[in-house]
């Protein structure tokens, strides 16, 4: 495994720990290539029987797309790059097994798209979440368009992406984002005894339960809609302003192209 995604298995309950701290878990190429080969690992770990994402030490759960690393790309390498994140975001939607995502900190924009594509979430006291991906004048490209207003309803989740809203953890459990918020020093704690609650269940009717569900919300078209959206955002002056402020820490101007 790459040193940006560690991975703890060898029981039942696996961890899956981001690891860029400097930028808050932002999703670099190595990143997302460590969460590609922690999904293609775990898709086999048949001994497996839970799966509980988390940020491990750094601040953050995850911050979303690299803006730095994005700010230096062609438009086909952001075209490339953000295939690659819905692709790895896809697979761990598609882990055979429950997976928890264990919240703190910022979750943002990719960092949420990731969390959504977990079974369930659990947030820390100071966890943070939202699809910002508007304020830096582009759209949720790994899912999220089709994640959120499954979880949250479709008014909430279009006033959410709307407004780039970031919601703290009390509301996140209001609106159903989260299943639950718990005090930040025990978060791991509990994501580690609902995995174990999780695990103490019979692991096949987990796997097909969990397959179940999830056929009932095919998004197939749905993801390749957005995907189609996404391309479109790609070439636009917005999208470079939106860089350009976050890099600069001043607020964007956008015009509309
Ligand atoms: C398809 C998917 C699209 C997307 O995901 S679009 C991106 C969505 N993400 C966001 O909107 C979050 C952007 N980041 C922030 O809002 C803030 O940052 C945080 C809330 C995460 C942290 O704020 P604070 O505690 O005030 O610290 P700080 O000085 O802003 O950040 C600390 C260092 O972390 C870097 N960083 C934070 N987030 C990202 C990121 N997403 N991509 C690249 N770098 C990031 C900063 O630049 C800075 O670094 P330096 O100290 O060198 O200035």
């Amino acid at each position: 495994m790459s040193d940006a995604v560690l991975v703890r298995a060898g029981g039942p309950i696996a961890e899956v720990i981001l690891n860029n701290p400097e930028r808050h878990n932002a999703l670099s190429a190595p990143v997302v290539e460590g969460l590609h080969r922690a999904a293609a690992h775990l898709a086999l770990a048949q001994d497996v029987r839970v799966v509980i994402v988390h940020g491990g030490e750094s601040p953050a759960f995850c911050s979303g797309a690299d803006l730095k690393e994005r700010a230096a790309m062609t438009d086909p390498e952001v075209f490339a790059t953000v295939h690659r994140l819905r692709e790895a975001v896809n697979a761990f939607e598609r882990l055979p097994m429950p997976v928890i995502a264990a919240i703190h900190g910022a979750c943002f924009g990719g960092g949420l798209e990731l969390a959504l594509a977990c079974d369930i979430r659990i947030a820390a006291d100071d966890a943070r979440l939202g699809l910002t991906e508007l304020q830096w004048a582009v759209i949720p490209g790994a899912g999220g368009t089709q994640r959120l207003p499954r979880v949250v309803g479709v008014a909430r989740a279009k006033e959410m992406i709307f407004t780039a809203a970031r919601l703290d953890a009390a509301e996140a459990e209001r609106i159903g984002l989260v299943n639950r918020v718990v005090p930040k020093g025990r978060l791991l704690e509990e994501a580690r005894a609902l995995a174990g609650r999780i695990a103490e269940m019979a692991p096949l009717a987990a796997r097909l339960a969990k397959r179940a569900i999830g056929a009932g919300l095919e998004l197939g078209d749905g993801l390749a809609h957005e995907w189609e959206a996404y391309q479109a955002i790609i070439p636009t002056e917005d999208r470079r302003e939106g860089l350009r402020a976050f890099a600069e820490k001043r607020k964007p101007e956008y015009r509309g192209r």
